[in-house]
């Protein structure tokens, strides 16, 4: 991790003060088999992404956020969930973070809306989020590898799995890539975003595809999204699937945005 403090540094801080209030303590494992008996099985991510016509969409839920600004403040998760699905998304991603006014509300409101797998989207850096993003209905979470130490990044992947959870592991170069797959990642995401410029360039979605192999992974173009062309480009450098948001958010009608993003 770099020595200069970052926006994500900033995040982080401020998710560890957070946490500091809650004091959640020590879950035991039979008191997680227990809660785990109550809740209802994941729904499954890389079923979603690995079949049909690539690449296939993770919508994303978004209020605002740091890069942006306000995209939509008062916007309806229900009714936007839906839109995304009736044009064809494969899964939706849910900001819970309130640097994005994102909530676990907003997560709970879509994953009752839709019958898709929903993706908890939030900076992850301890098994306390992961239990709480199982409990309020999360099929997969994001872990971001350049939030993480390996160590740590190895413990939460097995954690969330062991719980029932799929990761999409964030990476920003050749080097993240690495270091997620030998995690043990299976969905191995590219942020095309410069977490310290905000700067997005797709062609590194499409510089690292080479390193993910194409058999028992698969690979998520992040973030900059805007158009039909920027979705041929991918599609034609074998990107499995996409995650795309503020583009969806800003526009008047989402799910019309959506279906012509990833129309064949
Ligand atoms: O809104 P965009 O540019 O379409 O990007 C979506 C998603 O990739 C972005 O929200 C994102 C990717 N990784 C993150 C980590 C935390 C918060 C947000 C993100």
């Amino acid at each position: 991790m770099s020595s200069e403090a970052t926006y994500l540094d900033d995040i982080l801080a401020a998710k560890r003060a957070e946490l500091e209030t809650v004091r959640p303590g020590n879950t035991s494992w039979q008191q997680l088999d227990a809660l785990l008996a109550e809740l209802p099985p994941c729904r499954d991510l890389w079923g979603a992404l690995a079949g049909g016509h690539k690449p296939r969409a993770i919508a994303e839920f978004k209020r605002r956020s740091p890069s942006e600004g306000p995209l939509r403040e008062s916007a309806d998760p229900k009714h936007i969930a839906s839109l995304y699905v009736a044009a064809g998304a494969a899964a939706i991603s849910v900001l819970t973070d309130r640097h994005f006014d994102g909530s676990f509300e907003d997560l709970r409101t879509v994953r009752a809306a839709v019958s898709v797998p929903v993706l908890c989207k939030d900076f992850i850096i301890s098994r306390s989020q992961i239990i709480r993003a199982r409990q309020e209905g999360a099929d997969a979470i994001l872990l971001i590898v350049a939030a993480l130490e390996p160590p740590m990044l190895r413990d939460l992947h097995n954690f969330a799995t062991d719980l029932g959870l799929q990761c999409l592991v964030e990476a920003h170069d050749d080097h993240e890539v690495e270091r997620a797959m030998a995690a043990g990642a299976k969905i191995v995401g590219l942020n095309s975003r410069n977490l310290q410029t905000f700067e997005v360039d797709l062609d590194n979605i499409i510089r690292y595809r080479p390193d993910v192999p194409r058999e028992g992974f698969l690979y998520v173009g992040e973030s900059g999204i805007q158009d039909r062309k920027d979705v041929r480009r991918l599609r034609a450098a074998g990107v499995d699937a996409i995650l795309v948001g503020s583009v969806l958010m800003r526009s008047e009608d989402p799910g019309a945005k959506l279906a012509e993003l990833i129309a064949p």
